[in-house]
């Protein structure tokens, strides 16, 4: 597709604790499955998906993040240039649920403060190994103002809703020209604000893939 191709381009990055289902997550949205056997992300994956909402093409840059401890100091350089951020837990894991403060002091010390999060709590499909109530999770998301939804990687539910609706909040952002101006970055250096796909950045696709799958 030609840069001209669309008429929107957005960055959302997947955050959260490890076995949340982030990977699982952008797999449903991107590519309409549940991958079996979901291994732990490595650094940071990379999917586009382009959608048409009102007659606009948006093009969505989806990045996901490995929850692991070990690889913090990567996934964090790359909230600075979100333009939204989607803090997933666990329902059935209370201990994902008690780690969000933490999460959000990290996208307070790294992302812009103009950056959109919304919180998912997902794997409503095991509603009985819930740990963690809706309605705490509704007042948690209320007092730090963020949107909230519940959703299922593995039984597709709310899970085209969450990107669409954060498409839509995004572009109405946009028109507010409220948004965190990312550049349109096409490689996975977080410094990288070229304009040309990965042309003018030091950081180039290949030698980021090394890079990570070297760590
Ligand atoms: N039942 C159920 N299981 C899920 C769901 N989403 C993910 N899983 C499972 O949870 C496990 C972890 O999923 P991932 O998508 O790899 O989790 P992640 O948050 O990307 O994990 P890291 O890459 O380690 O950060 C896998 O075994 C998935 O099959 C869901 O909606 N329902």
């Amino acid at each position: 597709m030609s840069m001209e191709d669309y008429d929107f381009l957005f960055k959302i990055v997947l955050i959260g604790n490890a076995g949340v289902g982030k990977t699982c997550l952008v797999r449903r949205f991107t590519q309409g499955l549940f991958p079996p056997g979901q291994g732990a992300t490595i650094g940071v994956d990379f999917m586009i998906k382009t959608v048409e909402i009102n007659g606009e093409k948006v093009k969505l840059q989806i990045w996901d993040t490995a929850g692991q401890e070990r690889f913090r100091s990567i996934t964090q350089s790359y909230y600075r240039s979100a333009n939204a951020l989607i803090l997933t837990y666990d329902i059935t894991c209370e201990e994902s649920f008690r780690c969000l403060p933490e999460w959000l002091r990290e996208i307070e010390q790294y992302a812009s403060n103009k950056v959109i999060t919304v919180l998912v709590g997902n794997k409503i499909d095991l509603a009985e190994r819930r740990e963690v109530s809706q309605q705490r999770a509704e007042e948690f998301s209320e007092a730090q103002d963020m949107y909230y939804l519940e959703t299922s990687a593995k039984e597709s539910d709310n899970v085209e809703k969450l990107f669409l609706d954060l498409a839509c909040r995004l572009i109405s952002e946009a028109r507010q020209n409220t948004l965190v101006n990312n550049g349109e970055t096409y490689c996975r250096d977080p410094s990288c604000t070229s304009v040309a796909a990965c042309g003018g950045c030091s950081l180039g696709l290949l030698e980021a893939l090394v890079f990570l799958s070297t760590r």
